[in-house]
């Protein structure tokens, strides 16, 4: 199928997805997966009493129908969830868990694409919001822009949303949530992300959308259906009309 050009968006600010958009799939895979395979039975045995930690395995017997299940049955559920690359919320709030720590030790750093971090500050620089939405939580989006090889990027966002704050990211409502959250309007916040049923439903909610479809990314041959597309960020044409900066 044929898709558009990314055409020039006037808005006020851009929303990002993480794996896939603004960093690879394979470096998410590759490095973080492992890193929380390995400290899952740690974390489920002697942390189950730790808020975030009790609040997750609820959730995953609940998702599960398995109200007995033991910490041992939940970490196999979650490596089950870990080889599927499902987006469950249980799963991304314990990955988040053990990744704030492991990038706060300075065992991890995070991965962005080499065109992310200029457009980011040129956006920012020009007036322009920047936020976050991926389906990794909130507490692992800090930590990843916190420990990015350009530095601390942190000081760029304006809000970060994950699945447990806003929702699904295949749900039109979520992008409405974020949009209440944040006070822009709908038509003024452009979702870059590289999943055609996450773009599907930031426009089904009124925002601009465009995919970001990069080579070696899983959604790269399937394309992102109907929408505008860019294989970089410096394919993507932002200017805020109303900003003062
Ligand atoms: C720092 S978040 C790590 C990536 C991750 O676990 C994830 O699920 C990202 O999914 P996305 O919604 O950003 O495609
Ligand atoms: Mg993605």
């Amino acid at each position: 199928m044929s898709v558009p050009a990314a055409p020039a968006h006037d808005v006020d600010a851009v929303v990002l997805d993480i794996e896939g958009t603004t960093s690879a799939t394979g470096f998410v895979v590759d490095v973080l997966y492992p890193y929380s395979r390995a400290r899952f039975a740690e974390l489920l045995t002697e942390r189950a009493g730790e808020p975030v930690v009790a609040r997750a395995m609820a959730q995953v017997r609940e998702l599960t129908g398995e109200p007995d299940a033991d910490a041992a049955r939940i970490e196999k559920t979650l490596n089950a969830w870990l080889d599927e690359d499902r987006k469950a919320t249980p799963l991304k709030s314990l990955q988040g868990v053990v990744w704030s720590e492991g990038f706060a030790r300075g065992d991890l750093v995070s991965h962005f694409y080499d065109d992310v971090v200029p457009r980011l500050r040129a956006w920012h620089a020009a007036g322009l919001r920047l936020y976050v939405y991926s389906s990794g939580s909130v507490s692992a989006q800090r930590a990843w822009f916190a420990n990015s090889p350009a530095g601390d990027l942190t000081p760029l966002l304006s809000g970060l949303y994950d699945t447990e704050n806003a929702g699904p990211k295949q749900d039109a409502r979520s992008y409405r949530r974020i949009a209440g959250s944040t006070g822009v309007p709908a038509g003024r916040l452009l979702f870059l992300s590289d999943r055609p049923g996450e773009l599907d439903a930031a426009r089904a909610a009124g925002w601009h959308a465009v995919g970001v479809r990069r080579p070696g990314e899983p959604y790269f041959e399937q394309g992102v259906g109907d929408h505008a597309q860019a294989g970089t960020f410096d394919e993507i044409t932002v200017n805020n009309s109303r900003s003062t900066s």
